[in-house]
């Protein structure tokens, strides 16, 4: 039998038609280096066919073998959803086909509603279910949280609650049954605790990232990479962790949509605007105005309404 990277088995694979190159799924990408997962739970190195490298963690491809050892990535499947992360300056996309998001945060630090309005925004136009983790309930500042996620408890956001440090177990329990069979994407500010409950979750994630990180010679830079892990052996439910996440890209949302894409806007647009185009601005006979005044929306929300639709308005910078 010929060894997977034999001249006579590249021959034979290179004349495979697209469909029946092998499937794998992207568990990390590092410049031009991907580590791809065969259907059997192998993982393999493999670089793009082209000079672009578009795939990312999520991505499932059609791969076939390009030397003793190595692989190459001749395309990249259909994909459910696209996410883009940001910086100052541009938009770039980190991952695919997630079936939902938790955004953790905690009493403190204190988080960023801006940011966790962005991250709910995100899901909602990329079709992914979202929930809310508060952690760390065991210190003081928790009623004040509580405070602050009430507008999101209330136009539907499910949120958990819990302190890893105090009672992880209660937290596996809750979070457990919504991970099972998914492939669940978790993103928090720095310090909230992510890295704790990856932990929690995966007792040897710290492992799977060094040997990972050998496999793709990423060095120490590991910390802003996208990484997929497999919460059980039999590889059902997938956990992708993207620490250093500074904010979701939303720059491919039109500013038309962004109401919408808010329920307790959207909840509010249902008595009807006055104009059709309505910005929520300035107009009258504003629905969402009227149910601003009347509490229904919360002051920070539209607040961050009015940032993000100035920031959609503003070409962007390149
Ligand atoms: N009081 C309290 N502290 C916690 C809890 N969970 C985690 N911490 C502490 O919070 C700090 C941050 O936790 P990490 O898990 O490192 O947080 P992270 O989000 O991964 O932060 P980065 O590594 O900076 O991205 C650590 O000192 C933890 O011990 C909790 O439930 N209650
Ligand atoms: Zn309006």
């Amino acid at each position: 039998m010929s060894r997977p990277g034999s001249r006579a088995q590249r021959q034979s694979q290179s004349q495979r038609p697209r469909d029946h190159l092998d499937l794998g799924l992207v568990v990390r990408g590092h410049g031009r280096h991907y580590l791809v997962e065969t259907e059997e739970g192998q993982r393999i190195l493999c670089h793009p066919r082209g000079k672009k490298s578009d795939a990312v963690v999520g991505d499932r491809v059609r791969w076939q073998m390009a030397g003793s050892d190595e692989g190459v990535i001749e395309s990249i499947e259909p994909r459910s959803n696209l996410l883009y992360r940001q910086d100052e300056w541009r938009s770039k996309s980190f991952a695919a086909n997630v079936d939902q998001l938790l955004v953790l945060v905690a009493v403190e630090p204190v988080f960023s509603e801006s940011l966790l309005t962005r991250a709910l925004v995100t899901a909602a136009e990329a079709g992914i279910h979202a929930r809310i983790g508060l952690n760390k309930i065991d210190l003081p500042g928790v009623a004040l949280a509580r405070e602050r996620l009430a507008p999101y408890v209330r136009m539907g956001v499910p949120v958990f609650e819990w302190s890893l440090s105090a009672d992880p177990e209660a937290a596996l329990a809750q979070l457990r049954p919504w991970l099972e069979g998914h492939s669940t994407l978790v993103l928090g500010p720095s310090g909230t605790g992510k890295s704790t409950l990856t932990n929690a979750l995966l007792p040897d994630a710290q492992a799977q990232v060094g040997e990972i990180s050998v496999a793709l010679n990423s060095g120490r830079h590991t910390t802003t990479h996208t990484q997929w892990y497999w919460l059980e052996p039999e590889r059902r439910s997938g956990w992708l962790d993207s620490p250093g996440f500074q904010t979701f890209g939303i720059q491919h949302i039109a500013p038309a949509q962004l109401a919408s894409l808010l329920p307790d806007f959207a909840a509010a647009m249902q008595a009807g605007c006055r104009f059709a185009n309505c910005s929520h601005r300035h107009e009258p006979g504003c629905s969402v105005r009227a149910a601003l005044a009347e509490g229904q929306i919360a002051e920070s929300r539209y607040r961050i309404y009015l940032e993000l639709l100035d920031e959609l308005s503003r070409p962007p910078i390149y």
